[in-house]
């Protein structure tokens, strides 16, 4: 075919699919050409060459056949969609079809530890359905729900690889496209969206009953899990089988956590979005990416359940007081492989015999691991029930099975045998010996015809184009036998075959494919029964994740010296020598009581810059966080009332705002926070309403904490700069004022000391003078700045100073902070004459000179209407 043909044909299976990028076989090499094979070209580095044909010229891109995959991965990764063409033979020649898209969502092929779900959103009859699946793990979960910002909040948490909106959500002005995610977001076929298709669909793959026995009623569950399913089959890369539980779930098990809080807490990333310095990454001891997996699902899903809650704490416990034995299970683990997606790779076909190998040896840990934990203190709590749900006797003879199959050293290709150990199977034994038989023959060849021509330069060798020959050195070619018969002449010898030779060959060769076809067979006929156990294969992962990741949370308590929280249900936050998680591995802490309790649910937290305030406020939404997590917390003593939410609104990122004014984003975050939270739930605000005029703000700031407070009711800590707002503390009887201490005083210039202890009451100032200098403001501005503090704390009123000010300065107005004007004053008379306008001049001159006494009063009257109509002419 010309290249011009071959282009046509790429160009024209291109069209076909909505794929970003298509990778066409051709003989032993994936190619692709035109647009496409310079973009693979720049984006993997491949050598882009020129295929000419009739006059016109393509780039063209390759790799070959076998190498196809980390190249697909590395595409697939950056959040392209790359379809594989692959070519088969046919009558007359060969053609090609689109066989699979690989896309982010439903890669096997990954490396990275972290969980990479496929979401689909979609709205029916007003609900929303969010379906997510793990194919890499085979994890495939639903939820509904009636808000939006449930769907932010949740897609925020499992952080999706790929979204699949539904087509009634996609012009949703609440779920804005991608749904706050930055994952690609695919347009996916209406009509698998529907959720009568869906239905059936879910019924053909998980049977009949799986909608009642998981609960699954709401339509729009149904709908979106049935599009995940018909995009993961669809795409065609054999993961669908992977799939082969479907879970539900109600956000109501789960702690309410906004996206924005979720950011806000830093809990798996910065602000500036780095792992380190996160709330994950400083409690993340696991030695299994599993674990770690599973880490991350507490810390952003922690639950409300308290029993749960408690049992998470028991298993902590129990890991954090027995040092010896935690160490012990977490030498095991260190041997376990990542078995929810090897079972993945089990059912879509593409483990191997390294894959199966690393089954059999994180089977083989369960012995180990159900001793480490029996054989402690370990046994009183509930670990042990947790390490024996599996069902550990199939487990054990699945792994028996796996170790009488296997070589111990397989090769990398289950087509090439050497796969199996003798003893597995008759057929294969049988067929080894012969193979063997028969090579032994052709292996004591040379030295046999040696013995009996008495030729020396004589050896047996086998290359492809020639198979098997007898290669004879020119100097004795006289000597060989009649048998013989020449096959190739060159420089220094000539190579011959026989008729046995050719027989024998025959045989190797025969026995040879027929050796690799039988291993092949049966290396298939294993996996599939290893698939059979796939959901075996995922609770015994589930479990080593669990275990790794409670022993993980024993570890970091145990080394940062963390407390069992004391969880009641409902009840108080009352917190003793508290710090924050993150900030006490880094620096000095100091710790912090805190109190929060059905008559004192409302702190008011001042305090200068830079003294602490945010730090104690996330330190104690982050306790309450960890505690519901199951975790330990960092503090002395803690009780920790369970809550249904926690809200944050701390000052954005002004990159946050996309677009939006900073202040509009505040009070967007405000406003979510006063419609979702409840009288169980936690509120954090930061400084809410800075971002405006100071009027606006503080009226805002009141008004916000009198809702709290009166209609909402939960436990909430303001951080404000606004003084005026402590006096609310006389008004409402749930509100106190805390404030962080300093020692010294700006007044006299000096120093302050940041003690970062918080008390009781109100702070008296705010010290932002002094945080100005510290920050290097040039002197003259912060001078001027505790000249004009003095003067508003003295007479609330300040006055401004026009160009050339200093000690000879001109003052020109004063500004009354009273009337919220400028307005003249006593200190300036003797310029105001100057700055008025001459027809007040002349009014005032003639009222000064107008004698009350001596004018009667219709002349008074008339002359005050016409001062007052001189005066509005003059405006
Ligand atoms: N208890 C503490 N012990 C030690 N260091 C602390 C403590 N609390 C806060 N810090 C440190 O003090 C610095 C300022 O803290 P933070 O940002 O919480 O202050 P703030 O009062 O909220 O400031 P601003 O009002 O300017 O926003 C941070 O670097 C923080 O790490």
């Amino acid at each position: 075919m010309t290249a011009d043909g071959i282009v046509g044909e790429f160009l024209a299976l291109k069209a076909e699919t909505d794929a970003d990028l298509l990778a066409m076989q051709c003989g032993d090499f994936y190619e692709f050409f035109a647009e496409d094979a310079e973009f693979v070209g720049d984006e993997l580095d491949l050598k882009v060459s020129e295929k000419s044909s009739h006059g016109s010229t393509y780039p063209m891109a390759g790799v070959p056949v076998d190498d196809l995959t980390p190249y697909l991965k590395a595409l697939v990764e950056r959040g392209y969609r790359v379809a594989v063409a692959d070519q088969y033979e046919t009558d007359d020649g060969h053609a090609r079809e689109i066989t699979r898209v690989v896309t982010p969502g439903t890669l096997l092929e990954t490396t990275d530890p972290t969980a990479r779900f496929l979401a689909a959103v979609v709205a029916v009859d007003g609900r929303y359905g969010l379906a997510l699946a793990d194919v890499t793990t085979g994890e495939f979960l639903v939820t509904t729900t009636d808000a939006a910002a449930e769907v932010r909040a949740e897609l925020h948490r499992f952080d999706p690889a790929e979204v699949l909106p539904g087509p009634t959500v996609r012009d949703d002005d609440s779920l804005p496209n991608g749904v706050g995610t930055d994952a690609p977001v695919i347009e996916y076929d209406d009509a698998a969206f529907a959720p009568g298709r869906a239905d059936r669909r879910l019924r053909e793959h998980f049977g009949e009953g799986v909608l009642d026995s998981v609960g699954l009623t709401d339509r729009a569950g149904v709908a979106a899990a049935g599009a995940v399913l018909a995009y993961v089959d669809e795409t065609g890369v054999g993961v669908l089988d992977a799939l082969t539980r479907l879970g539900t779930y109600d956000t109501g098990d789960h702690l309410d956590l906004d996206a924005t809080t979720q950011r806000n807490l830093e809990l798996t990333e910065t602000m500036h979005g780095e792992r380190e310095g996160s709330l994950l990454a400083t409690v993340d001891h696991t030695v299994t990416s599993a674990g770690g997996r599973r880490l991350r699902e507490w810390l952003t899903r922690p639950r409300r359940d308290r029993d749960v809650i408690d049992r998470r704490l028991d298993s902590v416990a129990a890991f954090a007081e027995a040092a010896l034995a935690r160490d012990r299970v977490r030498e095991v683990l260190d041997d376990a492989y990542d078995l929810e997606r090897l079972a993945a790779r089990a059912t879509s076909g593409s483990a191997d015999a390294t894959d199966l190998l690393s089954i059999r040896d994180t089977l083989d840990t369960l012995p180990a691991l159900a001793d480490a934990v029996a054989d402690s203190r370990l046994a009183e709590s509930p670990l042990p029930g947790i390490v024996d749900r599996p069902d550990r006797e199939t487990a054990a003879s699945l792994r028996a099975e796996l170790d009488a199959a296997l070589a111990p050293d397989p090769p990398g290709t289950v087509t090439e045998g050497g796969l199996f150990r003798r003893g597995y199977d008759d057929e294969l034994d049988d067929l080894i010996d012969r193979y063997e038989e028969a090579r032994g023959w052709l292996d004591g060849l040379a030295d046999r015809e040696k013995a009996r021509t008495g030729i020396t330069h004589l050896q047996v060798d086998r290359n492809k184009t020639d198979g098997y020959y007898i290669q004879v050195g020119n100097s004795e070619t006289d000597a060989v036998p009649e048998e013989y018969r020449e096959i190739k002449t060159l420089k220094n010898s000539k190579r011959y075959t026989t008729d046995e030779l050719a027989e024998r060959e025959r045989e190797v060769l025969r026995l040879e494919e027929a050796r690799g076809d039988l291993e092949y067979e049966l290396f298939g006929e294993l996996r599939d029964r290893v698939a059979g156990h796939a959901e075996l294969l995922q609770d015994v992962g589930r479990m080593l994740a669990t275990v790794d990741a409670l022993a993980s949370l024993a570890t970091h308590a145990a080394s940062q010296d963390w407390t069992r929280p004391e969880v009641v249900e409902p009840g108080p936050l009352v917190v003793e020598a508290g710090r924050h998680p993150v900030v006490e591995t880094t620096t000095d802490f100091v710790p912090n009581d805190l109190h929060l309790d059905s008559d004192r649910g409302f702190l008011l937290v001042t305090g200068p810059n830079m003294s602490g305030k945010s730090t104690y406020m996330r330190q104690a939404a982050l306790i309450v966080l960890l505690a519901q997590a199951g975790s330990f917390v960092p503090a002395r003593t803690a009780t920790v009332g369970v809550v249904d939410g926690i809200y944050t609104r701390v000052g954005a990122l002004d990159e946050l705002a996309g677009g939006r004014s900073t202040f509009m984003v505040e009070m967007e975050e405000l406003s979510n926070i006063l419609h979702s939270a409840t009288e169980e739930s936690l509120v954090v605000l930061d400084e809410v309403g800075r971002g405006t005029a100071t009027y606006d703000g503080i009226s805002i700031a009141w008004a916000t904490t009198e809702y709290i407070h009166n209609e909402v009711g939960c436990k909430c800590l303001f951080a404000t700069h606004y003084h005026e707002l402590t006096a609310l503390a006389d008004h409402l009887p749930r509100v106190e004022n805390v404030h962080v201490a300093v020692a010294g005083d700006d007044d006299e210039d000096g120093d302050i000391t940041f003690l970062r202890t918080v008390e009781e009451g109100p702070t008296d100032r705010s010290y932002g003078v002094h945080v100005a200098e510290l920050a290097g403001v040039p002197a003259p501005v912060v001078d001027r700045s505790r000249d004009v503090l003095d003067r508003l704390r003295e007479d609330r009123a300040i006055e401004a100073r026009g160009a050339g000010t200093g000690d000879g300065g001109t003052t020109q107005a004063v500004f009354d902070l009273g009337s919220g004007d400028f307005r003249t004053d006593g200190t300036a008379a003797a310029d105001d004459a100057a700055t008025l306008d001459p027809t007040t001049e002349t009014v005032l001159a003639e009222l000064r000179e107008t004698s009350v006494a001596e004018t009667s009063p219709v002349d008074l009257m008339t002359r005050v209407r016409e001062w007052q109509d001189r005066l509005d002419d003059g405006d």
